[in-house]
Parts: structure tokens; sequence; C-alpha cells
């Protein structure tokens, strides 16, 4: 058996987001999102599923709080419904949704646990869609004032944030793959929406530093690691194009004021180009304190040409899959950790980490092993990173309990808490009482 001890500061934690567990997505005055619109678009959301009800936290988070506080995390990332505090996006404000996230706040604070909030979890106020999304600086500008809401209502509560969650999701999954709200499939839209995005976190981050918020700052990116099937230069050009579609094409915005130059290239042969406006690229690369990354798989890709616009395919190596059809290689987030160093080493929090295990309650009990052994592979390899001297400062399970999981729907449970749909109970997993060991110690064993 082998002891991995984690430093004494280390955040264990867990995360969830806000149109996946609250539900009561009408109540108190929430106006509705782009995600309330598509989930009630016939064949987009696997069998329909909508988040009106979802694990209902919205009535039921002291209970779920109580299950945070047995597990033992010192950290909670949750996000604001954007359209519980601004019903259309940019005008009146709800008091009703800021009471909400006070009373929740509040709880996680007299439990010992810290709140680490994402502002922007993919909701957007249905009315900035209509009017151009995240292409229209309208909306760029709408987050700026909600993110000044919300920065002004909860300092001194809140003192970790991240301004956006997985922008490849929200520019590309969304807007060219058509697989996200609002389901658009065009390239350029995509670039457009990315831009927007990220001119909108510079935005927030400069005004978060004008008003002198006591806290800090991110952007919590999901990566993808990958490696090339063949030696072949096609292949292994293949697979930095998959790394960067997902990390670089914002990170690098980010930390470096431009975009990479290689995959601009590669966009322009599509057909697509980001229009840049003297002084963007300044306002994207605010400083930021900490980075969040969201890792759950890696990829071998071989060159296929025909394979979409970034030109690869991802091979079947055979390797054993989670329940959504992920392959498991845990080695990927630590090289993924070890890419990142080339922004400097900035503080890291695993914002997302998890297994789609579908195991269900039989006897009371959900055995969800294979879920305990994803989370412990993935938890060896950050203990390798930091080993390496990279900055990890925390890990957030994804997630705390199972929930909406957007096209999936409710078929697919990344939950270390089993949530019955129809009766709302919560039920511990065994992944959920190992994680708790782990907590309670601060050390990993792995298995003799
Ligand atoms: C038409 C082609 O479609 C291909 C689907 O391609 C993807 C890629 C990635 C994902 C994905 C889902 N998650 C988990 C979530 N992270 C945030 C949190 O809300 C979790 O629910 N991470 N990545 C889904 C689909």
């Amino acid at each position: 058996m082998t002891i991995f001890q984690f430093p004494k500061d280390f955040k264990w934690g867990t995360a969830t987001a806000a149109y996946q567990i609250e539900g009561a997505a009408a109540e108190d005055g929430r106006g509705p999102s782009i995600w309330d619109t598509f989930a009630k678009t016939p064949g987009k959301v696997f069998n329909g599923d909508n988040g009106d009800i979802a694990c209902d936290s919205y009535h039921r988070y002291e209970e779920d709080i109580e299950l945070m506080k047995q597990l033992g995390i010192q950290s909670y990332r949750f996000s604001v419904s954007w359209s519980r505090i601004l019903p259309d996006g940019d005008g009146e404000i709800n008091q009703a949704g800021l009471d909400y996230y006070h009373r929740f706040v509040d709880k996680l604070l007299e439990n010992g646990i810290e709140p680490f909030c994402t502002l922007y979890h993919w909701d957007l106020p249905q009315t900035l869609q209509d009017a151009g999304g995240w292409e229209s600086s309208r909306t760029v500008d709408a987050f700026v004032k909600f993110s000044e809401i919300i920065y002004r209502e909860f300092n001194g509560k809140i003192k970790s944030w991240l301004t956006f969650n997985e922008p490849w999701c929200i520019a590309f999954l969304s807007n060219l793959l058509g697989a996200h709200a609002p389901g658009n499939r065009d390239l350029q839209t995509a670039l457009n929406v990315g831009h927007g995005l990220l001119l909108a976190h510079g935005k927030s981050v400069k005004k978060f530093r004008e008003l002198g918020i006591d806290g800090k700052i991110g952007i919590a990116p999901n990566m993808e690691w990958a490696v090339p099937y063949s030696k072949s230069d096609a292949d292994k050009a293949a697979s930095e194009r998959h790394i960067a579609w997902f990390a670089d094409w914002f990170l690098d915005p980010v930390f470096k004021g431009e975009y990479p130059p290689f995959m601009v290239d590669w966009f322009e042969q599509a057909g697509a180009k980001v229009d840049v406006k003297p002084g963007d690229m300044e306002m994207i690369s605010q400083p930021i304190d900490h980075l969040g990354i969201n890792y759950y798989t890696m990829s071998v890709d071989r060159y296929n040409p025909d394979a979409g616009v970034l030109g690869f395919e991802q091979v079947d190596m055979g390797l054993v899959q989670t329940d959504i059809g992920w392959p498991v290689e845990s080695r990927g987030l630590y090289e993924a950790l070890h890419h990142l160093q080339k922004y400097g080493n900035i503080d890291i929090y695993i914002t997302e980490n998890g297994a789609c295990i579908n195991d269900e309650v039989e006897n009371g009990q959900v055995k969800d092993f294979r879920r305990i052994s994803y989370l412990q592979q993935h938890i060896a390899q950050i203990h390798r990173a930091i080993t390496d001297g990279i900055q990890v400062k925390g890990y957030m399970a994804w997630s705390m309990m199972d929930n909406f999981e957007w096209a999936e729907g409710y078929r697919m449970r990344f939950g270390l808490v089993h949530v019955d749909y129809r009766s709302l109970v919560r039920t511990p997993k065994e992944s959920f009482y190992w994680y708790q060991n782990v907590i309670r110690n601060n050390w990993l064993e792995t298995r003799p």
C-alpha cells in the first residue's frame, strides 16, 4: 500500500452548478435561461429531461449542506443562476434571488465550508440570447453588471471566484458542435462567442480589482489531454490541435494576450477569423489569481481531414470507459498540469474531476467501486504533480450529487450522493465514504 500525504492547506471539495441541481426554475422571480429553452426543445435532451425540478436544491440546500458537512469538505464550488438575479439578463434586480444565495452562502459559512463561486455556468438569460448572446456587446456588458452585483453583495462572504466554467463548452460544444444550448453549428459563431466570453471575463476581472473585492479570481477551462496515435507528424499535430482547442485557445489570450497563432491559422483555413478590436487582448489578459481546471478524460488522436473542423479522430484503444463512454486515463491529468506550466506556476484548483457511473441504490447502498477506482487514480496523479512542484491547491470532485447532466439529462450520474429523482431522496454512495476518509486523513491510500 502507498500513502500519498497532501499539503496541510490543501482544499478538498465538491462541485455543482445552478441549473443542474436547483430546480425551482420559475420560482421567486427567476427568468428563463437558454437551458430552460434548449431542454424544452424536442430532441435536444435525452428523454426530454429539464431543470424544472432537478435535485430541488433550491428548497433542500440545508439538507445538502448537512451532507457536505458529513463529508467533511473544506470548499464547495457552486454557480449563481444569472436569471435568478437579473431575470431579463440586465434589467431589474430580483431581490428574492439575492436573498436565496445569501441564505445558501450563510449556511455554508455556518458549517465551516468555504463558498467557491462560479459566476457563469452556461445558463445565459434567454433575453440576452435573443439579443445576440455572447456575440453581442450587450451580453458582455450585462455580464459585467451581473458580476458587479454579486461581487458587491457577497464581498467578504465569498473569497474564491471563477468567471466562466469551461469556455470550450460555451463556445464550441454549444455553437460549433450544436450539442449544448443554444445549439448552433457554425465555426464563426463559435469563435465570436469565445471572444465575447473572454472579453466579459477580462472586463469582470477588471471590475473585481476596481471594487477592491477581498478574494481571488480566475477562470475554469476544461482540458482533454491527447497523444498521437502514431509517430507521424500529422497525428502529432492532430493531438496538439486537440489540446489547444480546449485549453490554449482560451488560456493564451488570458495569459499571453494573443490567440495561439497555429490555431488562428487553422481556423482561417477553415474560413473563420476572430474580429479582434484594438484593446481587446489587453482587456482579456487582466492578471488572474488562480486557475480552475476541469479534467475527465484523454484521447489518442489520428489525423483525419474529414473528421470535422479540427481534423482529428479519437482512436478507441480499448481503455476502460465510464458509463458515459469516456476513456479512463488518469495520466492525462498529470500531463495536462505540466502543460499548464507554460503559463507560469499559477495556483491551480482541480475544479472538476469525476466519473459517470450509473449504479443505483440496492438495499440502501450504492456500491460504486468503479468511481472509487477512478477518483483514486486521478488524485494520485495530482499528488504526483504536486511532488513535481506544481501548485495544485485543491480538488473538487464532480459532483456532490447526481444531477442534470445537460444533453444526457438524468440518465448519467456523476454524484458522490445518489439522487432518486422521483422522491428526491439523497443516498451517500460508497465513494462518499471513501472520499470522506481521504479528506479526514488528508492523504490517499492505494489499496494493498
Ligand atoms: C456533437 C458532439 O458532441 C460531443 C460531446 O462532447 C462533449 C464534450 C465534453 C462534455 C463535458 C461534460 N462535462 C461534465 C460537465 N462539466 C461541467 C459540469 O456542468 C459537468 O456536468 N464536461 N465535459 C460533454 C460533451
